[in-house]
């Protein structure tokens, strides 16, 4: 990856300006909701990790005759999340950090019930919601009628998502775009829109992956607010984002992944803190490794 790409990454100042200089306020934190116990997930992809030769016509040929076996090479096995282990409670707020591809969709979802653990334990208290709704949503259709898919889905009766219609398209924001079929949306459209289905109904843990980072100020200050409540109603919630900024303001707690391991649990000011410390760092030394490579082609 190259700094920029990194430094992209880690959009921390970007949107101070948006966000209440205010953390979130302070939760009476209640029992055990999820229990992570060595946490272990491995992803099985078919394909060498090794950069194949340039095939000779002679070879591929080779090759071709071979029936019935792949082309494509071994088998390779992918640890995202090697040894996790944490307990969130009701009334948290939890942050996800971590470069790109350090396991924090992958957690989400193994605590979504996704993705099967390949050793250890996951214990969820209630129903997970990994923005809840996304898997059923569907694009050909009008956000109107997604807004009564997914709202079915989370539990509701059809009465209760017409009583809540006007108030989750308020949340999402997109006016009259949500009588157009949602393959016209943004990405921005779409991800607002699910969430503010997900939200409609409280659920008990709430994940949300990368979605409010492609929201206005306005957006964000509203999702802040909801996962505020959800709080208050006891829910637990997961934030995985890239900008400090929204995990500060969002978050009660802070876990730090790295190649799949926890490198810290805490307060979000001390881990953020910390975490953007490793990114400078890690952004000089790639300054530093490209600046080597330059210097050694010239
Ligand atoms: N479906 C998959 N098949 C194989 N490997 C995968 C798959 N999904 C993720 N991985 C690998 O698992 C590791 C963790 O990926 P994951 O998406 O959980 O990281 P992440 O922290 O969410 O990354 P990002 O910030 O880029 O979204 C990475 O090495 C990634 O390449």
């Amino acid at each position: 990856m190259a700094a920029n790409d990194l430094e992209e990454e880690f959009d921390y100042e970007a949107d101070l300006e948006d966000l209440p200089d205010h953390p979130p306020t302070a939760q009476v934190i209640g029992d055990p909701s999820v229990i992570v116990n060595d946490l272990h997930v491995t992803y099985h992809v078919v394909g060498s990790r090794t950069r194949a030769s340039a095939p000779t016509n002679d070879n591929l040929l080779k090759k071709i005759l071979r029936k019935g076996r792949s082309l494509t090479g071994g088998h390779t096995e992918v640890k995202a999340i090697r040894g996790v282990s944490f307990t969130a409670h009701h009334g948290e707020s939890i942050g996800l950090i971590g470069t790109n591809g350090s396991g924090k969709s992958t957690l989400l979802k193994a605590i979504a019930g996704l993705l099967a653990p390949s050793q250890g334990e996951i214990y969820v208290s209630g129903i997970p919601s990994l923005l809840g709704v996304s898997a059923v949503l569907m694009k050909e259709l009008t956000g109107e009628r997604n807004v009564m898919i997914g709202g079915l889905a989370l539990g509701l009766s059809r009465k209760e998502v017409d009583e809540r219609f006007d108030e989750i398209v308020d949340f999402s924001g997109l006016g009259d775009a949500v009588y157009l079929p949602m393959k016209t949306y943004s990405a921005g459209m779409g991800a607002r829109l699910r969430f503010a289905i997900s939200t409609a109904a409280t659920p008990d843990v709430l994940m949300i992956d990368e979605a409010l980072a492609t929201g206005d100020a306005g957006f964000r200050e509203r999702s802040r607010q909801r996962i505020d409540e959800i709080r208050g109603e006891a829910g637990t919630v997961f934030v995985v984002a890239h900008s400090t900024a929204s995990i500060r303001a969002m978050c009660t707690r802070v876990i730090w992944l790295d190649q799949g391991q926890i490198v810290m649990d805490g307060d979000p000011e001390t881990v953020t803190n910390e975490y953007r410390k490793h990114v400078k760092e890690l952004t000089v030394r790639r300054e530093e490794i490209r600046a080597a490579r330059r210097a050694s082609s010239a």
